[in-house]
């Protein structure tokens, strides 16, 4: 049985433009369970927000070329052309979406209210054919749903722990806090009762002292309410606080995805292995990863990382197959780290030091 709830195969995609093609996405796979809360990191321009935006269908149509894999969301082929409806059905109600900037999601001339109520017109778990797109003239929002759906909209206000949620509704965007104006986009990703929620770097804009508050209170309430979510990060930190498993992204590959104990423990990759061991608190200290990302008009052929790996081969001129070094780990490497050796880890860490 397949119990996967999102099923990302071997997608590969880019873009043309003026420079020539860039490509971007490699032969990416993701896969995401029910409930799983899982991170997706890698440094900035990895490709993380290229995937989570091909998930919900976002990415700018006249410049894409899908090149191979699929996109399968509980049983919807996400990329096909024909199941348009079935999509629409999944965008906004079944996978919802918190952006990485709270503070240009609101259309500053409508109050918070009726943004909400917009919302909630279209997608409330109540509406049937919810996602549908029909003529807006000709859609009704019944006055008993608007009800019920009014006091869904002020319990998850008060469950994301937003203070008079009755005198929020009455605002407008700029009279509220970066914080609080965050933990609406977290409302309003919960509302429609979605099935996976993706976050894409949902804190970055905030106060360090606020971010783990509210990625604490993503994680608590998606577990209470049962959805997945796929948490984009650059910050290790983050994704170890609030994550069941990790998916790395190199240069537009994924490169291992692990358990979070297994990630931070026994790395297998040897990117991951340089990303851990450059944090602040890393054996390396904020070393950083000597020599630079690939171009994605002209990256390197088989694993993107191997013009800076100190363990890469001729081997690495074709992209390995995925192994599995452990119950739910993935890498795909030629030569990976041996997770038993102190000695391999050091060797890693340390090999430019
Ligand atoms: N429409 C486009 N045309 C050409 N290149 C693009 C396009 N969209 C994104 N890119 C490139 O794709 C690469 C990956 O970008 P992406 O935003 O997915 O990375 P990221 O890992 O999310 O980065 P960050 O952490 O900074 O948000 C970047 O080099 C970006 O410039």
């Amino acid at each position: 049985m397949n119990e996967s709830l999102l099923d990302v195969d071997g997608l590969s995609l880019g873009f043309s433009g003026e420079a020539g093609f860039a490509h971007i996405l490699d032969g990416v796979t993701l896969r995401m369970k029910p409930g799983e809360i899982r991170g997706l990191v890698g440094e900035s321009g990895c490709g993380k927000t290229t995937l989570a935006s091909a998930i919900l269908g976002v990415l700018p149509r006249h410049a894409l070329k899908i090149r191979g894999g699929t996109i399968r969301f509980d049983g919807t082929d996400m990329l096909s052309r024909t199941a348009t409806a079935d999509q629409a059905r999944v965008r906004g109600r079944k996978v919802t979406f918190i952006p990485q900037d709270p503070f240009t999601s609101f259309n500053p001339v409508f109050t918070i209210g009726q943004q909400v109520d917009e919302l909630m017109k279209w997608k409330s778990p109540e509406r049937e054919n919810a996602g549908v797109p029909r003529h807006p003239l000709f859609t009704r929002y019944p006055r008993a749903r608007r009800r019920r759906d009014r006091e869904r909209i002020l319990s998850t206000l008060a469950s994301v722990q937003l203070p008079q949620p009755e005198q929020i509704l009455k605002k407008y965007p700029h009279e509220v806090s970066g914080g609080q104006r965050q933990r609406l986009m977290i409302a309003m990703a919960l509302l429609p009762e979605p099935d996976l929620i993706i976050a894409d770097e949902p804190t970055t804009a905030l106060d360090v002292t606020i971010q783990a508050q509210i990625l604490g209170l993503l994680r608590k309430l998606a577990t209470e309410r049962g959805a997945a979510v796929l948490l984009t990060t650059h910050d290790l930190g983050s994704a170890y606080e609030i994550c069941d498993s990790v998916t790395v992204m190199y240069a537009g590959q994924d490169v291992e995805a692990a358990p979070v104990d297994a990630f931070f423990n026994a790395p297998a990759h040897p990117y991951t292995g340089k990303l851990l061991a450059s944090r602040p608190e890393g054996a390396g200290g904020m070393t950083g990863i000597p020599g630079e990302v690939p171009s994605f008009y002209d990256p390197p052929p088989g694993c993107r990382f191997a013009p800076r790996c100190p363990r890469a081969t001729a081997d690495c001129k074709r992209r390995p197959d995925p192994s599995h070094p452990g119950e739910g780990h993935m890498v795909r490497c030629y030569h990976p780290i041996d997770a038993g050796s102190a000695a391999e880890a050091a060797e890693i860490v340390g090999a430019e030091r």
